[in-house]
């Protein structure tokens, strides 16, 4: 008998932020090989999960503007779900989820990846499927290249597709983060002309020193964007002259890096009118983890 049916449990989704991102290749099925460094952010989705006895995935709260099949919370219990059925002679479990959206869609900072990471890990244990991180981060993976960094749950130097890490411990600094008002989709950005893809590989994540020198580090996808999206050239522009700031993935969102919250949100009251914003810490680690942990 499962010990969790009929029970809630509440999990984070951190959003990431790549505070750099370096295009050194592109594999012949497309998908380009990246060099990135990720850290987490406090500021999280807040999924809830009830375990019942019905096969039935259900999605209490869907989100404006996403179909629930497309959702990747769904997806990811669908995927999961299907595989246990596959492997394992257990009864099929369900589950009600909710989720509490604070992240910004399409930003650069993986809120659907997060979540969908979320929805692995919790339901891994919740249903007491017991597949290893590896296999998890393989499974995430097939539903996007941000996936399994949010299982993998620590800081990393990630390579390939933004999948083999390293894990790294980067200053965590305190940030702003902006939106400016445009959707930017990582498929267009990926398929640019304008697109830099022969950025000199570091290999070696052991010197990942002032990463916010552009001599050194930058984002391969900033200067596309800001060519063709002026809202993210202004407001980088303006962001700038109060501290170094960099486009996360492949936008819209930028972040400004500070030594205290206090400065963050001096600057965060000051910005022009029309960008959203939020103040967060980096963390090396997930929250994610802790809780899972703690089960
Ligand atoms: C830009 C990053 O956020 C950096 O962390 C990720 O690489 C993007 O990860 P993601 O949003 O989970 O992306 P996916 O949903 O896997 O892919 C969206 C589209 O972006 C392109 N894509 C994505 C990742 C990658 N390394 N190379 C690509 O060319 C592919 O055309 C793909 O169809
Ligand atoms: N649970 C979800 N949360 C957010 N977006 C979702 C979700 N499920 C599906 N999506 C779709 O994924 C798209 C990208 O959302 P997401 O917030 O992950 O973007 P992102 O932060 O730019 O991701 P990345 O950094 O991976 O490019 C959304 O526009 C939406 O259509």
């Amino acid at each position: 008998m499962n010990r969790f049916i009929n029970q809630t449990k509440t999990f984070s989704a951190p959003a990431k932020l790549n505070l750099f991102l370096h295009i050194v290749g592109r594999r012949s099925d497309g998908y380009h090989e990246l060099e990135t460094l990720f850290q987490f952010l406090d500021h999280c989705d807040t999924l809830s999960f009830t375990v019942t006895a019905s096969e039935k995935i259900q999605l209490l709260t869907p989100i404006a503007g996403v179909n629930d099949d497309d959702n990747l919370i769904v997806k990811a219990a669908r995927l999961l779900q299907e595989k246990i059925r596959q492997d394992q002679h257990s009864p099929i479990l369900g589950v009600n989820i909710s989720i509490d959206k604070i992240l910004p869609m399409g930003g650069g900072l993986g809120g659907g990846s997060s979540n969908a990471a979320t929805v692995l890990l919790a339901l891994n244990t919740l249903w007491q499927a017991n597949y290893s991180i590896t296999e998890l981060a393989h499974l995430g993976l097939t539903l996007g290249a941000d996936v399994p960094i949010f299982i993998h749950g620590h800081a990393a130097f990630a390579q390939g597709v933004g999948e083999k890490f390293t894990p790294a411990s980067p200053e965590e600094a305190w940030y702003l983060v902006s939106k400016p008002n445009v959707s930017i989709s990582t498929q267009s950005v990926f398929t640019s002309g304008d697109l830099p893809r022969n950025t000199e590989k570091l290999e070696k994540p052991d010197h990942l020193v002032n990463i916010m020198n552009d001599e050194f580090f930058h984002n391969d996808c900033q200067t596309m964007v800001i060519k063709h999206y002026s809202e993210v050239a202004k407001l980088l522009a303006w962001l700038i002259e109060y501290a170094p700031s960099r486009m996360t993935g492949t936008g819209a969102c930028v972040f400004s890096r500070f030594t205290s919250q206090e400065q963050a949100c001096e600057v965060q009251a000051k910005l022009p009118n029309g960008i959203t914003s939020f103040v967060a810490k980096g963390l090396n680690k997930s929250p994610l983890i802790t809780q899972i942990a703690s089960l």
